[in-house]
């Protein structure tokens, strides 16, 4: 069995990272079978023999950091060829091949998925911490009214997540914030600004508290909640996810 791992950082959120991935498929000249598929975070692949290979299984995870969307690949295979040849045919034809196939590929993937990140609507969040307590709203209007958030909204077209943050909590709230630890994204349930359902994703950011005193410009209500009281609040269920990372962050666990 032989092995060979790539890692890609595309610019763009998890789920489209995951779909563009499927629908450009893999660089392998031969039909592979879906072993499983956990969108948007893994999926693995095999085919049976190949070109100087038995068997061939191409596994990817998606993770989701302050850059973009990591993805690992795996791509392991068993040389057809026994013994002492088939270790020479493998290093000297088949790693050569598997690299090279990939190299093409991930390029154009990563040019792919940051093109389609465009057409999506992100939405960002900010958990904003003082002390041992979390800011979080609750939205006035709309079909999610009623339900618990945190600050934030869509970044406008061409514009830096971060610099979006910063905005929308001084729009929001009447404060500045600097951003600070990446926390991590979700898939949005529903369809956000009239993009594909499930397409859009939450990227939540610690924010510290740089200026100002928040005030609910546009929310229903603002509460500074500890960690034991997070889980009660009725949040948007696309949040909940979201909650152990911030309840970490509180209890420095
Ligand atoms: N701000 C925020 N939005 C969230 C969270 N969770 C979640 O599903 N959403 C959804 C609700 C909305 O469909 C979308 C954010 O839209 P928004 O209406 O707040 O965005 P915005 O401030 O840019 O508003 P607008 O320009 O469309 O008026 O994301 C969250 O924790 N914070």
């Amino acid at each position: 069995m032989d092995r060979l791992r790539f890692t890609t950082v595309v610019a763009a959120p998890l789920t489209v990272a995951f779909d563009v991935a499927r629908a450009l498929g893999r660089p392998w000249p031969f039909p592979l079978e879906e072993v499983e598929s956990l969108r948007p975070v893994s999926d693995v692949y095999a085919a049976g023999p190949g070109r100087g290979w038995r068997r061939l299984t191409h596994a990817r995870t998606f993770t989701a950091t302050g850059q973009g969307t990591v993805v690992d690949e795996r791509v392991d295979w068993d040389t057809g060829l026994p013994g002492v040849l088939g270790g020479l045919v493998d290093r000297a034809v088949l790693r050569r091949r598997v690299r090279r196939a990939m190299r093409r590929h991930l390029d154009g993937y990563a040019a792919a998925a940051a093109l389609r990140a465009l057409d999506v609507v992100q939405v960002v969040g900010a958990a904003i911490v003082r002390g041992d307590e979390v800011l979080v709203a609750q939205r006035d209007a709309g079909p999610l009214a009623g339900l618990w958030e945190f600050p934030g909204g869509k970044v406008e077209p061409g514009e830096d997540q971060a610099a979006a943050l910063v905005r929308e909590c001084a729009e929001e709230l009447g404060v500045t914030v600097a951003p600070q630890v990446f926390l991590g994204e979700v898939p949005l349930d529903g369809v956000v600004a009239g993009g594909a359902p499930g397409a859009s994703t939450l990227r939540v950011w610690q924010a510290r508290l740089v200026g100002g005193e928040p005030v609910a410009h546009e929310h229903r209500d603002l509460r500074w909640v500890r960690a034991g009281d997070l889980e009660d609040l009725d949040w948007i269920a696309a949040d909940r996810p979201l909650l152990p990372a911030v309840r970490e962050l509180l209890t420095g666990t």
